[in-house]
């Protein structure tokens, strides 16, 4: 249970309600009479607001009556004859889209304080600007970068390659010119050695296995038969969508049964998740491995981080018990000592291989002798990758995540965002509240932005039919930071691939950002990006524009002013989202109670960066569009429960959820 008591947070924390600064309450003021004043002229019924003041809503001497940020607002029951017109996307207010998009049909309509079975909402929002705790100025340690040059001026033609494979593989990737982490690994592997290869997200590593292996393939005698069971295993971390020709998955999310008879039928080249491996291995007769000849580890940094290592020794195991003898080869965007410890089970004598150490190696293409060990800590991004950071307050975080997304997707062209969050539910309620609140109806010409969602609990399907167009990604955004330098250097490679330009964005809370310097101790560096700036969009955002004050004329006060007056309009409008009814309440709170319990899961090596005494409940429920910390929220497994240790298990496996922005 959290507690999250004057003592454990810090002093200014200690109310979950703040009065609003008086820009705020004039802000938030002529929002609510803006987004309510169209329904309460169709309503037969209007409402009074006749519930007695709280004590934090009673007038003080610096907050006139008419200030107290309560209002009434009523809910809109549209009448059946403007049913089909009030259920369509582009007529449907904010709450109302948000409503028909889960589909959810609310018992009550009242949320927070009931009045007699008045239809009436009572709102109350707090400040979103004051008591948030100071930004300190941003320490960026001194890094050298390791810079790799991703491709070479030779051609595939210049490897001695069956002509048919050159032709199969140019056709897919339009490639003309060898990657260097391929040139390095082809030879190699043609030459029959185990191989740990490590080269940036984005940089080939795919071909620079996959063409040997299709090569030695197709050359053995008697040809492979389907019949012959699988020839090579490739262990992927994740059932992201493969990038080239998939001879058969394994990956779950599908019935084991129809696995089974895929396999009974044969599967030559097996791509496969570890998990689902030792799900056949224990489960299914017909998986035999006498004929496996190789063993492929990709991203097996990622393999590791997700807790892998167990599955990964079955399957060992399984192959080493039977077979001819074995080529392996291990591939990662990142060299851990973990990984050091796998090579040294996995592989015979293996020739490592690296590009680019620092500037100078673009020019070395001769294998790296050196061992494994020792080169942990330095992980390369790629050299077009702009890498920000951004400093923002609990309160704040939604905000400013939306002012971010319009900012790139409304008013610049050509960009497509991931956002990762940590948890499946957090994905599917920002999905929920962003369509509803930011894609907005067709206006002038310009078309919707359009948000999707991809998450571990999603059906394979979906994924597929998804048809995510990843090499076009132009920002990565990390609203909550991962558990693993590993982790953030996958992410990040999401953009910026096979020598493409690409930036991202990682959101710190105050507290969080010697993370920075956690980053910078494995040659991450990243600059910093203001939140005033970002939220500086919403002055091109006349949808939450103050409505009244500024009408055909300028505005006479400060302009970052009016950029907290709309910032306060905007978390005004999720917060009406929110607290519409209370099945969107109880979205937002199992949101936020997911983030919690992913919180919690950050390793021991990162919990004095990321400590959930550290938050403030009431301003990270703020950041899911709810106006109070939600009471008896359970976050910390408890000791020696099977099931939490799962559940956080599963939350720390779910740090990668994503939802991608695009305008359409
Ligand atoms: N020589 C090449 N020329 C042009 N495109 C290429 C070449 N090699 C690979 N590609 C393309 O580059 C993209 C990235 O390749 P790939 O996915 O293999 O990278 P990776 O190093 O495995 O990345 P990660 O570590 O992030 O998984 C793919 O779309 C691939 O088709």
């Amino acid at each position: 249970m959290l507690n999250f008591s004057s003592d454990s947070a810090p002093a200014c924390h200690s109310k979950s309600y703040q009065r609003p600064t008086s820009q705020e309450k004039w802000a938030l003021k002529k929002a609510q009479k803006r987004k309510y004043s169209g329904i309460q002229k169709e309503l037969p019924n209007k409402q009074q607001f006749n519930g007695p003041k709280t004590k934090d809503q009673q007038p003080t001497e610096d907050m006139e009556e008419e200030d107290v940020p309560t209002h009434k607002s009523p809910v809109r029951k549209p009448a059946p004859k403007d049913a089909a017109k009030a259920l369509s996307p582009e007529t449907l207010k904010p709450a109302q889209r948000f409503k028909a998009q889960t589909k959810m049909t609310p018992k009550s309509k009242h949320v927070g304080e009931h009045k007699g079975g008045e239809d009436s909402v009572f709102i109350k929002t707090s400040s979103l600007f004051r008591n948030n705790p100071d930004i300190p100025d941003v320490h960026r340690p001194a890094v050298t970068q390791l810079k790799e040059k991703v491709f070479t001026s030779d051609s595939f033609a210049e490897l001695d390659l069956h002509p048919h494979l050159i032709n199969r593989h140019s056709l897919y990737t339009n490639a003309v010119f060898l990657g260097s982490v391929q040139k390095k690994t082809i030879p190699v592997l043609l030459s029959g050695q185990d191989a740990v290869v490590r080269s940036q997200t984005g940089s080939g590593k795919t071909l620079a296995y996959g063409i040997p292996l299709v090569q030695s393939l197709q050359a053995v005698e008697p040809k492979i038969k389907r019949g012959d069971g699988p020839l090579a295993v490739i262990v992927v971390p994740t059932r992201e969508p493969f990038t080239w020709i998939v001879p058969g998955v394994l990956m779950g999310g599908e019935k084991r049964k129809a696995e089974k008879a895929r396999l009974r039928k044969g599967i030559n080249i097996l791509i496969t998740t570890p998990g689902r491996l030792v799900d056949h291995i224990k489960n299914t007769l017909s998986i035999a491995f006498s004929a496996v000849r190789w063993l492929i580890l990709d991203e097996a940094d990622r393999i590791l981080d997700l807790g892998f290592e167990k599955d990964l020794t079955v399957i060992l195991n399984s192959l080493n018990a039977t077979g001819p003898p074995r080529q392996n080869v291990l591939l990662s965007a990142t060299l851990t000592d973990g990984l050091s410890r796998l090579a040294a089970i996995s592989m015979k004598e293996p020739v490592s291989i690296q590009v680019g150490e620092n500037s100078e190696g673009i020019n070395d293409l001769t294998p790296d002798p050196t061992t494994v060990q020792g080169k942990s800590d330095r992980f390369a991004v790629p050299e077009r990758l702009q890498q920000h950071m951004v400093v923002v307050p609990s309160k704040l975080r939604l905000v400013c995540l939306a002012a971010f997304i319009l900012s790139k997707c409304k008013f610049e062209k050509g960009h497509k965002i991931i956002v990762f969050v940590s948890s499946c539910e957090a994905v599917e309620f920002l999905l929920i509240l962003f369509n509803a609140v930011l894609s907005g109806p067709k206006a002038k010409q310009q078309p919707p932005l359009s948000f999707f969602r991809l998450h571990g609990n999603m059906k394979q399907e979906d994924v597929a039919a998804r048809g995510l167009d990843m090499p076009q990604v132009t920002w990565i955004v990390q609203y909550n930071p991962p558990t693993t330098p590993a982790e953030y250097v996958h992410r990040v490679g999401r953009t910026a691939r096979i020598g493409a330009k690409g930036s991202s964005l990682l959101f710190l809370t105050p507290a969080e950002m010697s993370y920075v310097t956690s980053l910078a101790n494995h040659n991450i560096s990243l600059s910093e990006m203001k939140m005033e700036m970002i939220l500086s969009t919403l002055m091109l955002d006349d949808r939450f524009k103050v409505r009244g004050k500024y009408d055909g004329k300028k505005s006479s006060g400060a302009p970052e002013q009016e950029v907290q007056e709309r910032a306060t309009v905007l978390q005004t409008e999720f917060e009406n989202v929110v607290h519409n009814d209370n099945n969107s309440v109880q979205a937002a709170k199992r949101a936020l109670q997911s983030f919690l319990r992913a919180y919690t899961a950050y390793p021991s090596n990162m919990k004095h960066i990321f400590h959930i005494k550290a938050l403030h409940l009431g301003h990270a429920a703020k950041s899911f569009g709810l106006r109070d910390a939600p009471q008896g929220l359970v976050t910390a497994p408890a000791k020696g429960s099977n099931k939490d240790k799962g559940q956080a298990k599963a939350s720390r496996n779910k740090l990668g959820e994503f939802l991608l922005t695009e305008l359409v």
